[in-house]
C-alpha cells in the first residue's frame, strides 16, 4: 500500500489547482486521472476552451476544418502545459487510472495491468460530470449521434444539425454551427426557451437567433431515431413531425460522475439528483474526504471549481470563513451570438423573493459603442432594490457582455449602491458606459 498526504481523483480545475498548492505546502500528493486525453480536465479538453475557439473561428469566419484544426491545436498545447505543471513538482505524483475506492481512505488503481492500493488521511473526489443521454427510442448508438465532446470533433461541417435540448450547450451550440454554415434546428420539450430567464430577455434571444436562421420547435419531445440513409438519422418528435438531420447533438443535461467509483465500498454518501453529498466546506459524509467541482452538483462552472478549492485551502489551512454559504454573487455567460450573461435575480425572482423594485433597460442600439464595433442587437436589463438602492440583478444579452457582467457582480458583491455604476466615469466609446444610462432608473 501506498502512503500519501492526500489523494486527489480527477486532474478537474478543483483537483489540479489543489494538486500544487498542497505540493508547495510540502505534502505528498497522488494525483489520478483515468483518461490521459482529459489532464486538465473537462474545460481545457473537451469544454469551455475548444468550444470557445470554434465560437470565435464561426464569428470570423473562418472555415470549419481549419477552426477544427486550430481548437485541436490550443487544446493539446493546453493540456502539455497543465500535465507539466504537475509532472514537474517534486511532491505530486501522477497515476494514469481510474480510481476506485475500496474504503473511506484507500483508494485502488491499476497500472500496466498490476493493482495498487494508495491511502491518505486527506481525499479530494474532482471526477466532473458526464453528458446526459436521454432516453430516445431506435437508433441511439448511430454515428450520426453525438455529444457536446464529440460533435466538435467531427472533421466534417454537418449540413443539417439537430440538437436535442435548449440549455447552454444546446444554445451555444446552435449559435456556433449555424455560423459555419450547418442547417440548425432546436427541439425542447419546454414552451420556452431558457425559461429561468428574464421574459422579455428570453423573447429577445430568441428573435435574434431566429434572425441567424436557427429554427426552435419547442413543446415537443424528441422520442426516436432511425439510420435514413448514409449519412442522415430522421428524428421522430412527440407532435409527431420528422426531422432529418446529418447529425443529432445530445444536450439534455450533465450528471456528476460517480459511476463505478466504488462509493458504495465507503460511507460517501449522494445527494437525490446524484451529486456528492456535501457541507458548506465541501466535506462529504466521511471525514477529511471533500469532493469539488461538478461531481458534488450544483452551479457547474469551471469557476465554480476553482472557487470550491478556495474553499478547501480556507477550510485546511485558513480560518474556516470561506464557504458555500458565504460565496457572494455568480455571474455567468452563454456565448451565443451576441452573448448573453447574467448576475443575481430577475426581476420575477426578485418580487417572488419580497423585494420591492425598480428597473433600468436599455436597448443595445442606442449606445454608441453599438453603432462602433456595429452590432445592434440586444437588450440590457437591471433590477434594483428600492428600500436600500442595492443591485439584485443583471441580465445583459448584448456584445461584450461576458466582460460587462463582471463589472456588475463587483459591484453588488461590494453592496454598492445603483448609483455607483450611473455616476460613474467611464472612458468612450466602450460599453461599459451605457451604464450611465441602463441604471438611471426612475424610482
Ligand atoms: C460543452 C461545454 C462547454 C462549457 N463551457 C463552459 C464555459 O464556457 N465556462 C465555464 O465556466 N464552464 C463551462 N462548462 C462547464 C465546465 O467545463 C465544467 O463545469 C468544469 O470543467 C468542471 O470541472 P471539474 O473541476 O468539476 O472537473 P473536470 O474538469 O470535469 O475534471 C474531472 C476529471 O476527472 C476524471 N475522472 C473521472 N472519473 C475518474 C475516476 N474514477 N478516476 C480518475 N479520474 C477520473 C475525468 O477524466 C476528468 O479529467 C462547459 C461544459 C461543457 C460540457
Ligand atoms: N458558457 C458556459 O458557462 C457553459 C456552456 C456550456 C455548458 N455549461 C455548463 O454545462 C452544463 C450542462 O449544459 P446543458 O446545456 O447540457 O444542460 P442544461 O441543464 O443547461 O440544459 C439541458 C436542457 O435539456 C432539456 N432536456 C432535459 N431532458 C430532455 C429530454 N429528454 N429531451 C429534450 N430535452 C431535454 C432541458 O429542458 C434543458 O433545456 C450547464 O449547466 C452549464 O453549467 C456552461
Amino acid at each position: 500500500m501506498l502512503k500519501y498526504d492526500a489523494i486527489i481523483i480527477g486532474f478537474g480545475k478543483a483537483g489540479k489547482t489543489l494538486a500544487g498548492e498542497l505540493g508547495n505546502r510540502g505534502w505528498k500528493v497522488a494525483m489520478i486521472e483515468k483518461d490521459p486525453k482529459m489532464y486538465g480536465g473537462t474545460c481545457i479538453n473537451i469544454a469551455c476552451i475548444p468550444t470557445k475557439v470554434l465560437v470565435h473561428d464561426g464569428l470570423h469566419n473562418v472555415p470549419y476544418s481549419e477552426a477544427i484544426n486550430r481548437k485541436d491545436s490550443v487544446v493539446e498545447k493546453l493540456r502539455k502545459k497543465n500535465y507539466k505543471k504537475l509532472a514537474d513538482h517534486d511532491n505530486v505524483v501522477i497515476y494514469e487510472s481510474a480510481a476506485k475506492f475500496i474504503s473511506d481512505k484507500e483508494v485502488e488503481i491499476e497500472i500496466a495491468g498490476k493493482k495498487e492500493v494508495l491511502t491518505a488521511e486527506h481525499i479530494f473526489i474532482n471526477t466532473g460530470a458526464q453528458s446526459n443521454i436521454p432516453p430516445l427510442e431506435g437508433d441511439i448508438k448511430s454515428d450520426k449521434v453525438y455529444t457536446s465532446t464529440t460533435l466538435i470533433d467531427r472533421k466534417e461541417l454537418p449540413e443539417q444539425l439537430a440538437i436535442v435540448g435548449a440549455g447552454y450547450i444546446g444554445l451555444e451550440y446552435a449559435s456556433m454551427y449555424q455560423s459555419y454554415g450547418s442547417k440548425v434546428t432546436v427541439i425542447s420539450p419546454d414552451e420556452e426557451l431558457i425559461p429561468q430567464e428574464d421574459q422579455e430577455i428570453r423573447t429577445e434571444v430568441k428573435k435574434v437567433l431566429e434572425e441567424k436562421g436557427i429554427r426552435f420547435i419547442l413543446g415537443a419531445k424528441a422520442e426516436k431515431i432511425k439510420e435514413a440513409d448514409h449519412d442522415k438519422v430522421t428524428l421522430t418528435l412527440s407532435n409527431e413531425e420528422q426531422l432529418d438531420a446529418n447529425a443529432v447533438l445530445l444536450a439534455t443535461g450533465r450528471k456528476p460522475n460517480v459511476e463505478n467509483l466504488g462509493l458504495e465500498n465507503t460511507a460517501i454518501k449522494l445527494t437525490e439528483d446524484g451529486a456528492i453529498k456535501v457541507d458548506e466546506h465541501l466535506e462529504t459524509t466521511v471525514g477529511n474526504v471533500f469532493a469539488l467541482g461538478d461531481v458534488k452538483g450544483g452551479m457547474q462552472f469551471t469557476y465554480i471549481s476553482l472557487d470550491d478549492y478556495r474553499i478547501v485551502v480556507d477550510y485546511l489551512f485558513g480560518n474556516k470563513e470561506y464557504s458555500l454559504k458565504t460565496r457572494k454573487n455568480v455571474p455567468y455567460s452563454v456565448f451565443i451570438d451576441p452573448p448573453l450573461s447574467r448576475v443575481g435575480l430577475t426581476a420575477k425572482e426578485a418580487k417572488e423573493k419580497g423585494y420591492e423594485i425598480a428597473e433600468g433597460k436599455l436597448a443595445v442600439a442606442s449606445h454608441p459603442r453599438a453603432h462602433v464595433i456595429n452590432d445592434l442587437r440586444g437588450l440590457f436589463k437591471v433590477v434594483i432594490d428600492k428600500r436600500t438602492n442595492q443591485i439584485l440583478g443583471a441580465s445583459l444579452f448584448g456584445p461584450e457582455s461576458p466582460e460587462l457582467i463582471n463589472l456588475v457582480k463587483l459591484a453588488m458583491d461590494l453592496e454598492a449602491p445603483y448609483t455607483y455604476l450611473r455616476d460613474q466615469i467611464y472612458n468612450h466609446p466602450v460599453m461599459s458606459e451605457s451604464f450611465n444610462n441602463l441604471f438611471a432608473i426612475d424610482k
